[in-house]
């Protein structure tokens, strides 16, 4: 056994880029006009079978070579049309890009072509018709696939009445009406299933805007205050743990601080819950004007908040406290209580790179403590 095995043949990663690059510049990189490219290359693909299937026939002698150099030609020129139509991005401007309602009719009139030119073949495009509008039912609405229903019944119904009159040998008039009957049926199925689909599409999309709004309540929910609108204690633990992280990457120095409503309880006690509410949603508000839009306040429990102040240079954290401080002192949160003035006592502290975040907000917690030992409404920095 050889112990060195030849190397490997290269990896075909340069033949799928270029495969890829390739399928870049013929369905373009823009997803929409992708999709409606794919779907139109896929739908020439079956008319194309149909034409090598009639020019088969024509080598057999069944079909006349000069009819099926003219279908392949329209079928040509058709297709181009729609390819030139979606590649330069002009389908955006129409009301709808797919352009599947031109497309549904464009290959209906041209499989009612092959029926007239196949002679003995003919039946065989019935099938295509119905194979046509099955890709049709997917990208139009309802009323467009009834249309498209309606105009293949009159095209293909006229078609079989002149081809029975002019051709009776080959399109006897007993069987082309067997065929149309056939051919409305399906259609008809169809045309019944397509509006099936648009119900489903329809519940679909509801339920998908109502799994949107629900993820986004959930996402409120596990994220927010319900009382205040401001972060959560969770959330407020996931932007500390961030910033620490941030911190020990190279990132700025952050401050924590605590802050406690003063007396809060009293409010509560004199002038009811509610008033309690008020106070807490106007001071919330407060701060979220007052502080530097960087500077992130959540409500850590109760009449309890957290503060969190990233790119604070030491000496100058407890600026926008004060001035909350300020505004609170001569502003009256609830109007039903126009004398009630909100006081709060507040302890910063300075993250310290590496350091648990817990003990950080330890701290500011003991500094807190001490604001309140102090006399309230006071800042004290540990
Ligand atoms: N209205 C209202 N009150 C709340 C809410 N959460 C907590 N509280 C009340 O906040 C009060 C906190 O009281 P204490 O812990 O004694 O604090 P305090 O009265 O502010 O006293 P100090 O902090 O020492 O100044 C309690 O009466 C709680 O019921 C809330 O969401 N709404």
């Amino acid at each position: 056994m050889p112990t060195h095995l030849a190397a490997p043949a290269a990896p075909a990663a340069p033949a799928r880029y270029w495969l890829g690059r390739l399928s870049d510049v013929v369905l373009t990189t823009d997803d929409k006009q992708r999709r409606c490219l794919t779907v139109l290359l896929l739908a020439s693909l079956v008319k194309a079978i149909s034409v090598a299937l009639l020019a088969f026939g024509a080598m057999s002698g069944m079909v006349r070579a000069h009819d099926v150099t003219m279908v392949g030609l329209l079928l040509l020129v058709t297709i181009a049309g729609f390819y030139v139509a979606i590649r330069s991005g002009w389908n955006r401007r129409c009301a709808d890009p797919t352009l599947s309602f031109a497309q549904t009719i464009a290959a209906q009139t041209l499989i009612a072509a092959v029926y007239a030119i196949s002679g003995p073949m003919h039946p065989a495009a019935l099938s295509v018709f119905a194979l046509v509008l099955v890709f049709g039912m997917f990208s139009m609405r309802v009323e467009a696939v009834r249309t498209v229903c309606l105009y293949t019944l009159v095209l293909v119904g006229s078609v079989m009445a002149w081809r029975a009159r002019t051709d009776p040998h080959l399109y006897p008039a007993r069987l082309e009406i067997i065929y149309f009957v056939l051919l409305a049926t399906v259609l008809g199925m169809i045309s019944h299933l397509s509006a099936q689909l648009m119900g489903m599409r329809q519940r679909l999309k509801t339920q998908k805007a109502a799994l949107e709004n629900a993820l986004a309540r959930i996402q409120q929910i596990a994220t927010r205050d319900e009382l205040t609108g401001l972060p959560n204690r969770r959330n407020m633990m996931d932007q500390l743990h961030e910033h620490a992280l941030r911190r020990a990457r190279g990132g700025s120095s952050f401050y924590v601080a605590m802050v406690d409503l003063d007396h809060f309880k009293e409010v509560n006690d004199t002038y009811g819950h509610a008033v309690g509410d008020d106070t807490l949603r106007a001071f919330a508000c407060q701060a979220q004007s007052v502080l530097r839009n960087t500077d992130i306040i959540g409500r850590w429990g109760g009449e309890e908040f957290l503060l969190l102040l990233p790119e604070t240079p030491p000496g100058e954290p407890t600026v926008g406290i004060e001035r909350l401080r300020a505004r609170l002192a001569t502003l009256a949160v609830c109007p039903a209580v126009p004398e009630l003035r909100v006081r709060f006592s507040a302890g910063f502290t300075r993250y310290r790179e590496g350091e648990p975040v817990d003990l950080a907000i330890e701290r500011a917690d003991r500094a807190l403590y001490e604001s309140k030992a102090g006399g309230r409404n006071r800042t004290v920095v540990l």
